[in-house]
């Protein structure tokens, strides 16, 4: 039987993570204002982030299954989202450079009719080179960090800021794919087909 899914997103990054896999999904922003001033661990914060932009969209589209998803950077017992500014951003890669960070996703899949909610959440290492100051303002400039956790986007010029990873890659761009594929198989959601629109 045909499962409408939506992302509930609007990361143009986990939209083509989505449309690579060739999964057939639509898709439509939430409305959630995020705090990430709770003090509780990365995962259950990711997760719980997670869950209320699902729920926030699955209270309007209630047969729908509705994939939720929020990325942090974990680093020294701190949690970093997005920069405020470009100063924040300078802060935040001259604090990450020649250092190690962590990279939470979590993800919320919610189908309220069915009264489903299966969480999970992925955690990927990061090693950033030692950057230098010029580096550092030429990645600034680019316009990149704005919109990102931890002020970089490794898809993009900010690949060059990174010596490398370990563990997942796409949880990092902001939806660990393969996990979530699993748990579709789990719920016997087939969603290939190869298209997506945004919610009419
Ligand atoms: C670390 C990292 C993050 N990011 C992005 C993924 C997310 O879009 C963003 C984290 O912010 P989120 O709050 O997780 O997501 P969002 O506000 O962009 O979108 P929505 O809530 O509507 O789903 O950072 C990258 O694109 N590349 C990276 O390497």
């Amino acid at each position: 039987m045909y499962q409408k899914i939506i992302l509930a997103s609007g990361s143009p990054r986990r939209r083509e993570l989505f449309t690579k896999l060739g999964i057939n999904f639509q898709y439509t922003t939430s409305t959630v204002k995020e705090n990430l001033d709770e003090k509780i661990p990365p995962e259950k914060l990711v997760m719980k982030i997670a869950t209320m932009k699902a729920y926030n969209v699955s209270n309007i589209y209630t047969e729908a299954f509705i994939i939720g998803a929020d990325t942090v950077i974990y680093f020294e017992n701190n949690i970093i989202g997005k920069p405020t500014d470009e100063n924040d951003a300078r802060k935040t890669l001259r604090m990450l450079s020649g250092k190690k960070h962590e990279v939470y996703t979590g993800v919320a899949i919610v189908n309220k009719n069915k009264s489903i909610c299966e969480r999970l959440f992925q955690r990927t290492e990061v090693y950033f080179k030692k950057l230098s100051e010029p580096l550092i303002d030429w990645y600034i400039n680019s316009d990149e960090p704005m919109d990102k956790s931890g002020s970089y986007g490794i898809q993009g010029k900010g690949s060059l800021l990174v010596e490398k990873i370990v563990g997942d890659y796409d949880n990092v761009v902001g939806l660990p794919v393969g996990k979530v594929m699993e748990t579709f198989t789990r719920l016997n959601l087939a969603p290939f087909g190869g298209f997506s629109h945004e919610v009419q």
